[in-house]
């Protein structure tokens, strides 16, 4: 089994390491925590090894946490590293990771120059294999480039236009707007998830733009994409549906046209955490004409990048699988695509 550690155990960090406890390719030798508070306590109680800064060792222990270690026995003991630190402290972790000689896989809030590739499975899984340090793009970027790479795979993508919904914040940050305001993402003319998914895909133009709305459960994405030559309707709903984390969902026959209900239906079948895998693309917005697609997608930012970590720890671990086994491991081991049964 392959020794991973992950540093960070936040939204995304939690997730990843749940998801290292079912795959027995993997040992999750444990995470580190910064401060000893509810989650550390109850990643404890579930018998996950915490690892600490030294100077912390103290506060651990009189909340009654006993630490297996600190952060440089943390690193000694791990063969491979995930960084689910917050946005821009992947940058200087990365020293600490080359001082010890592991490699890393960073997140998608790093500048992709954390890593020697921004990476994501249904684009470049095999341009992931003999690399040191991955960078997973964010959740929006996943969830953009999921449907242009199924698609390019089928029709040659040419250029795509993306409206991006970007929710406030995650379910735990009582502290982020807006409140009451629909805001742009930057002072920029375009986000950075165009430019972050032509760093996969860089044959293909992809612009973005972005606004921020007081909500927490999921981003919404509207895409406007051109491919080479004329498609027809049933040829996009086929070319999507082969994928198992692209699901697609007709509000008539469900019920389901928002994120609240999506989530609602997560909880309902006991996902953990309510997690949604997969990009929810809404059936009935999907408009083809010529060589035009459009469409509009829900993306559940908590959970969505959790395939493409332990893709990518295939990849860094050197296990040599053709993409579609380590796709098919992980979606099974997960469960990804079991909603399509509700839907
Ligand atoms: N939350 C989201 O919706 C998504 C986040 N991401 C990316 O994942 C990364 C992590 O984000 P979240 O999990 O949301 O953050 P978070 O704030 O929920 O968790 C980060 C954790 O790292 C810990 N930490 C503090 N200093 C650290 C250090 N020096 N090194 C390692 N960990 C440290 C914090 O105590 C916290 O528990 C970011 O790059 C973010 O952009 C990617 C996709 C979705
Ligand atoms: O990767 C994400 O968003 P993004 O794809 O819009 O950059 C996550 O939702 C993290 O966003 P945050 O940096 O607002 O916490």
């Amino acid at each position: 089994m392959v020794k991973v550690g992950v540093n960070g155990y936040g939204t995304i960090g939690k997730r990843v390491a749940d998801a290292i406890l079912k795959n027995p390719r993997f040992q999750l030798v444990g995470i580190v925590k910064y401060n000893p508070d509810y989650s550390s306590k109850i990643a404890f109680k579930k018998g996950i090894n915490i690892y600490v800064p030294q100077d912390k060792w103290r506060d651990f222990e009189s909340t009654g946490i006993t630490p297996k270690g600190t952060i440089q026995e943390f690193l000694e003991e791990s063969s491979i590293i995930i960084d689910a630190s917050p946005n821009g402290k992947g940058a200087a972790n990365l020293s600490l990771y080359k001082g010890a000689g592991k490699p890393a896989i960073f997140q998608g809030g790093e500048k992709p120059e954390v890593a020697e590739l921004s990476y994501s499975t249904y684009c470049n899984y095999d341009e992931a294999f003999g690399r040191k340090y991955l960078r997973v793009v964010s959740c929006n970027t996943t969830g953009i480039l999921r449907v242009l790479c199924a698609l390019h795979r089928e029709f040659n993508v040419k250029r795509a236009r993306v409206l991006v919904i970007r929710r406030g914040a995650d379910p735990k940050e009582d502290a982020r707007g807006p409140i009451n305001s629909i805001k742009l993402e930057s002072f920029e003319d375009v986000s950075h998830h165009g430019k972050d998914a032509m760093l996969v895909l860089p044959s293909v133009k992809i612009i973005s733009q972005a606004v921020v709305v007081p909500t927490t459960l999921m981003h919404v994405q509207y895409l406007d994409i051109d491919v080479a030559s004329p498609v027809t309707r049933s040829q996009v709903i086929e070319a999507l549906s082969k994928h198992a984390r692209i699901l697609l969902v007709n509000p008539k026959k469900t019920g389901i046209d928002s994120t609240s209900k999506l989530i609602e239906a997560a909880r309902d079948f006991l996902r953990s955490r309510n997690d949604i895998y997969e990009n929810i693309v809404f059936e009935n917005t999907i408009i083809v004409s010529d060589n035009n697609i459009s469409l509009i997608q829900a993306i559940h930012q908590e959970s969505i990048v959790v395939p493409e970590n332990m893709d990518a720890l295939y990849a860094i671990a050197n296990i040599r699988l053709p993409f579609e086994k380590v796709v098919e491991e992980t979606d099974r081991l997960l469960g990804v695509g079991g909603l399509k049964d509700v839907f």
